[in-house]
């Protein structure tokens, strides 16, 4: 069974150590600083290492390259050594540096925390940061992370850091200042809280929750998260004026919001969302030729030909019922089969 070497078993340590275990690998925790249960209790960094398919560090991020160096001496180039850091340039030149091209290293960011953990939120995300020194920890992590049922999306530190700063860490920011401009309101929300707020009175709950350990990292570890507050501020400065301007009074429409477009976050997440379902089907597909291909071979020992008109029918027939029962467009879908099959038979003409 894989075994899971967990280094931190801080809030979010402890959820992630259930889910791994939920998911069915044998789990090793390691933390110092906290209680570990006994059944999973490592008492050394060497003990907590030894043997572990996958050594998972999880400590805050200002403690990365420290923790990297205690458990540098003891990994072995077999092993994978992935963080869970809610930033990533930093955490990634951490890795680089203490375990550079010898032991297979790679970033990944879990996009959920205990609170979406605790409330069962689905998809469960994650982010992974190929690198060019260890080009397959990437997939090894991948292979780990959809075995806890989790959706991948790839992309540098970089553009990582740069994302998290202008959408996490801006909406975290925002709510530490709705929060700090109003006390009464989180503790005492009025009786109705209008739609448009809700998103916000989550954001205010998950800063409130991690009791400004999050909110710290997100805008302290991102070396980007600086420059995105300034040009928050600067533009509620500048709005503000306009609200209070007389230019208002003769001229509303320059209140107009702008229309967001193709631009809309909204529209990015959904088709980051689709680029990532689609490598999951292409995946799939992938499978099922290596099935037609395993078909083509068992029909041609019985002297079969490559197409089989009747079990296509019966096939096509059977998947607009499914379309039907999944409220898809019958006709669409045979297309979609009808292609599939095409690339069956010629998957398996490849064969011959
Ligand atoms: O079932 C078979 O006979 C196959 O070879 C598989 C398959 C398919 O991809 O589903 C491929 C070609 C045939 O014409 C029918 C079906």
């Amino acid at each position: 069974m894989t075994l899971v070497a967990l280094l931190g078993y801080g809030r979010f340590g402890r959820a992630f150590g259930d889910l791994v275990t939920e998911a069915g690998f044998h789990l090793r925790a390691y933390d110092p600083y906290t209680e570990v249960p006994e059944a999973v209790r490592a008492n050394s960094v060497a003990e907590l290492v030894a043997g572990a398919d996958l050594v998972v560090v999880a400590v805050p991020v200002p403690a990365m390259t420290a923790a990297v160096a205690e458990i540098a001496p003891h990994v072995t180039p077999d092993q994978l050594v992935l963080d869970v850091g809610s930033v990533k340039v930093r955490p990634v030149a951490a890795l680089e540096g203490g375990l550079g091209a010898r032991i297979p290293w790679v970033g990944t960011h879990p996009l959920f925390g205990p609170l979406s953990l605790t409330l069962a939120e689905r998809p469960l995300r994650v982010v992974i940061c190929p690198n060019e020194v260890h080009p397959e920890a990437a997939r090894r992590a991948r292979y780990f992370y959809e075995s806890l049922g989790c959706v991948i999306i790839e992309q540098s530190a970089e553009d990582h850091d740069r994302a998290m700063a202008r959408t996490h860490a801006l909406a975290f920011f925002i709510a530490k200042g709705v929060i700090d401009a109003d006390k009464a309101l989180a503790d005492d929300p009025p009786p109705f809280v209008p739609p448009s707020f809700q998103g916000l009175a989550r954001t205010m709950q998950s800063v409130r929750a991690d009791a400004g350990h999050l909110y710290r990292a997100l805008h302290q570890d991102n070396p980007f998260a600086a420059d995105v507050r300034q040009a928050l501020i600067e533009a509620l400065v500048h709005a503000d004026r306009k609200l209070t301007s007389a230019e208002v009074a003769t001229a509303p429409e320059s209140l107009a919001i702008p229309d967001l477009g193709t631009r809309s976050p909204e529209l990015h997440e959904a088709r980051a969302h689709i680029d990532s379902l689609d490598r999951d089907l292409l995946v799939l597909l992938r499978r099922r030729a290596d099935l037609a291909a395993r078909a083509g071979r068992a029909k041609r020992a019985l002297g079969h030909g490559v197409l089989d008109a009747s079990r296509e029918a019966e096939l096509l027939n059977q998947r607009r019922r499914w379309a039907e029962e999944q409220g898809l467009d019958p006709a669409a879908v045979d297309d979609v089969f009808q292609a599939i099959l095409r690339l069956s038979r010629s998957v398996q003409r490849q064969g011959d």
